[in-house]
This record gives structure tokens, C-alpha cells and sequence, in this order.
């Protein structure tokens, strides 16, 4: 039986919906720590299930959305089989995840009946406009559809000082008030914290030959 591969860097996905940015700027961080830790990453921006009219209901969503789009392609079943790892992010929507991610996830049937994202690790983070305002619950919203495609779960815990002042023992996550402040530099740090561990989780089960995406195509299938 042919080996997994089990050379070169881990590979990260981090594939987020974010109207005003603020999730897009935790998907960076996290992304660019993973680099910094020597991951090859993809950023994938899900793409719009709300339609035009309701995109240019709100100032600057319509810009916002056109921008990113421009920045980073949409996530594609591919990328999902090429990762080692999935970071997922979203904002909190009246306690659900945004449409748009869950619209990425319901494509990946395929991927389920074939078994292919199992034992690929997966986290997931969120932000809010306020307090209590959903993210620590939709952020564990998506531990389900994680554990139907198999993955490994990977929870932030308390496993670095950076939880102990932002994000959850979920997932990192920001309060971004009405306006869309900044995440503030905690913030920032729970999410590198998450993307740099994400990254050093998958790299084990790589060199332990247990990464399905290392495996060749005929033990895939
Ligand atoms: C339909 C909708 C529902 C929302 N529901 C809540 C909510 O229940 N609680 C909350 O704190 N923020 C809520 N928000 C605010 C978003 O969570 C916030 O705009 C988002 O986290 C900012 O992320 P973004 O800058 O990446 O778009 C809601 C926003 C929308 C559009």
C-alpha cells in the first residue's frame, strides 16, 4: 500500500464570511501566523447569498463585499481536499452562522460520502456586534457540521495566555460594536494563537501519515 506523503508544509484553509470586515481581519491574523509558523495557507472569502438588493441596503456592504472579492477567490471543494486543516469564520448572525458559510458547507456532500475531510483538523471562530451577542454559541455551531464530515476538532482551550484575555475556549472571536471597531490586539493574538495551534496539530497527524489529504487518490476513494 502506497505511503501518505508526508513532506512539505501543512496546509491551511481558512475560509470565512465577513460583510464589514471585521471576521476578514481575524482571518488574517490567524492566516498569517500559520504562515509565520511556515503552513502554506489559503484565505477563501465565501461569496454572497443575500441578493443585490439587499446588499445595498446597508451602507458599505455592497463595497465591502466587492473588495474582498477582489482580494480572495471563493472556497471551492478543492480547497477544502488539498487542506490539512480548516479554520472557519464567521460573524454571528442572530446566534446562527452567516448563510454564506453554511451555503460553502452544504456543498461538500461529495466530500462527506467519499470521507475525504475526515480526520483533517477544523476549528472555528466568530465575531458579534456585542456582549453575549452569539459568538461563543456560533462558534460552536460549527463543531456539528465538523464532526458529520469526521474532522478532528480542534478547540482553542486555555492552551496559551491569549485565551485568558480574548476569544473562548472555542474559538477566537471579537466584539465589534455597531460601528465595526477593530478587533482589538488580544483579539488579534487569540487568533494567531488559533491559527499557529491549528497548524501544529495538523503538521503532527501529517508526519504520523494519519492526513487523509497526504494519502494517494485510490485509499481516498
Ligand atoms: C442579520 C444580522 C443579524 C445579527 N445578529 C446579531 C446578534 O444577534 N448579536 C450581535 O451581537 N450582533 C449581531 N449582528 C451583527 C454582526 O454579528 C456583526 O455585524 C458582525 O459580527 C461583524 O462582522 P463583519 O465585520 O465581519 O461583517 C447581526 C448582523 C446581521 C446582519
Amino acid at each position: 500500500m502506497p505511503a501518505a506523503d508526508t513532506t512539505g508544509p501543512t496546509r491551511l484553509l481558512v475560509v470565512y464570511y465577513s460583510r464589514n470586515g471585521s471576521v476578514e481581519k481575524l482571518a488574517e491574523a490567524a492566516a498569517a501566523a500559520a504562515r509565520e509558523a511556515g503552513a502554506e495557507v489559503r484565505v477563501r472569502r465565501a461569496r454572497e447569498v443575500a441578493d443585490a438588493e439587499t446588499m445595498r441596503k446597508v451602507e458599505g456592504w455592497a463595497e465591502s463585499a466587492a473588495r474582498q472579492n477582489a482580494l480572495y477567490e471563493a472556497p471551492s471543494e478543492d480547497d477544502a481536499e488539498w487542506a490539512d486543516a480548516i479554520l472557519f469564520g464567521t460573524p454571528s448572525y442572530f446566534g446562527a452562522m452567516a448563510t454564506e458559510l453554511k451555503n460553502f458547507l452544504d456543498r461538500l456532500g461529495p466530500q462527506w460520502k467519499k470521507g475525504s475531510l475526515s480526520g483533517k483538523v477544523g476549528g472555528a471562530f466568530a465575531t458579534a456586534s456585542w456582549p453575549h451577542g452569539g459568538s461563543e454559541v456560533v462558534t460552536l455551531s460549527l463543531y456539528a457540521p465538523m464532526a458529520h464530515l469526521g474532522m478532528v476538532i480542534l478547540p482553542t482551550g486555555y492552551t496559551d495566555e491569549a485565551m485568558l484575555e480574548a476569544g473562548s475556549p472555542y474559538g477566537a472571536s471579537a466584539i465589534v460594536g455597531a460601528e465595526h471597531d477593530d478587533p482589538r490586539e488580544a483579539d488579534f493574538e487569540a487568533a494567531r494563537h488559533q491559527g499557529r495551534r491549528t497548524v501544529a496539530i495538523a503538521a503532527a497527524l501529517v508526519a504520523a501519515g494519519e492526513m487523509p489529504s497526504r494519502k494517494p487518490k485510490e485509499e481516498k476513494e
